[in-house]
């Protein structure tokens, strides 16, 4: 217990997002989704709905699945295209300011070039998540492409496992991350070279240049699929945000650590949850904390 590190503490940040009066969809920059294979597609959508509450200027999601990227959202606000054959070239015209891949990505071929075209994407934030994190310990070119994309741009990339893909990434069990959870932290930051962020109960984030933060909050009413799939679109969104509004990539990944475990417990204290907790309603509570504390 006293060897627990410091606690992140970042509501103050949330001052640098106010936005003034000129600003546009421009500063607020431009997050690209990636991810939902068929029987999936709610987890990218999940994420691009975190990303457009949190507010990201435009949303951009590249679904695998040709069936759900075809279907009207629910959010019209969510720009959905099916993920083509060409990611790079693909990339080089939605241009983006903010990457995430992994939700419901699934391992095809397909999904295996998005994250290689991802990777070799130059000098923006990149957060990679879920299947994208399985595919980055079974493929031993794209971890050393993930590592040397941290050697040139440090600071840009942000990795979300949970204990089952943090231990898939060490060669571990998902117990065995659980019994020594921040020196499983450690060597994931080593292995890897980037902000990482192990969830579960007491969320901890480390990085090469940052000393290891815990987060206080958060309750096991968050245990609902799709839960990190929003937390992956919110570090998204505020990242995106960050580039003209002075907030690192760090710094936007504690942020949205905190606003969505301090989400969770606002709902848990309004007694929505913990008991059926959506992430759907997490995402909202998540943006009514953003706007109180602006
Ligand atoms: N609506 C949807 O379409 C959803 C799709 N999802 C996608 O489904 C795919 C599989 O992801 P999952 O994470 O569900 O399944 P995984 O098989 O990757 O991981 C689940 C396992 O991880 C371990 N684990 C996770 N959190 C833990 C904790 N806090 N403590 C201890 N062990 C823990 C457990 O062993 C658990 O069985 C991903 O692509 C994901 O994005 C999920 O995000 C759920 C929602
Ligand atoms: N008992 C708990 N206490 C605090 N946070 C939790 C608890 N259980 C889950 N969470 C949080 O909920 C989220 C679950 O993420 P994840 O397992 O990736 O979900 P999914 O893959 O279904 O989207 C993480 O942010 C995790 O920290």
């Amino acid at each position: 217990m006293s060897n627990r590190p410091p606690p992140l503490n970042t509501f103050h940040l949330i001052q640098r997002l106010k936005r003034a009066p000129a600003e546009h969809k421009g500063n607020a920059g431009k997050v690209l989704l990636i991810g939902g294979a068929p029987g999936m597609a709610g987890a990218l959508l999940l994420a691009g709905n975190a990303s457009l509450h949190l507010g990201a200027g435009w949303t951009v999601l590249e679904m695998l699945d040709p069936a759900s990227a075809h279907a009207l959202p629910d959010q019209a606000e969510l720009m959905i295209r099916l993920a083509s054959f060409d990611p790079t070239e693909q990339l080089q015209a939605i241009k983006p300011d903010v990457i995430a891949i992994g939700p419901g990505l699934g391992f095809s071929n397909l999904a295996i070039q998005w994250l290689e075209a991802s990777l070799a994407y130059p000098n923006i934030p990149l957060v990679i998540d879920a299947d994208a994190l399985h595919l980055l310990a079974d493929i031993g070119p794209l971890m050393t492409q993930l590592r040397e994309r941290n050697a040139r741009y440090p600071n840009q990339t942000v990795l979300t496992p949970h204990p089952g893909e943090a231990g898939y990434l060490l060669d571990l069990s998902a117990a065995e991350v659980q019994e020594r959870r921040a020196s499983a932290l450690t060597d994931l930051v080593k292995l890897t070279q980037s902000i990482t962020v192990l969830k579960g109960q007491h969320t901890l984030i480390a990085a090469p240049q940052h000393d290891m933060l815990c987060c206080l909050e958060g309750n096991p009413g968050m245990g609902t699929g799709g839960m990190g799939d929003i937390l992956t679109g919110s570090i998204a969104a505020i990242a995106a945000q960050g580039i003209h509004h002075q907030l690192n990539v760090w710094e936007a990944t504690g942020l949205a650590v905190q606003l969505h475990a301090s989400a969770a417990d606002s709902l848990v204290a309004k007694k929505i949850g913990p008991i059926g907790l959506t992430p759907s309603e997490t995402i909202l509570e998540m943006r009514n904390l953003l706007n109180q504390h602006e």
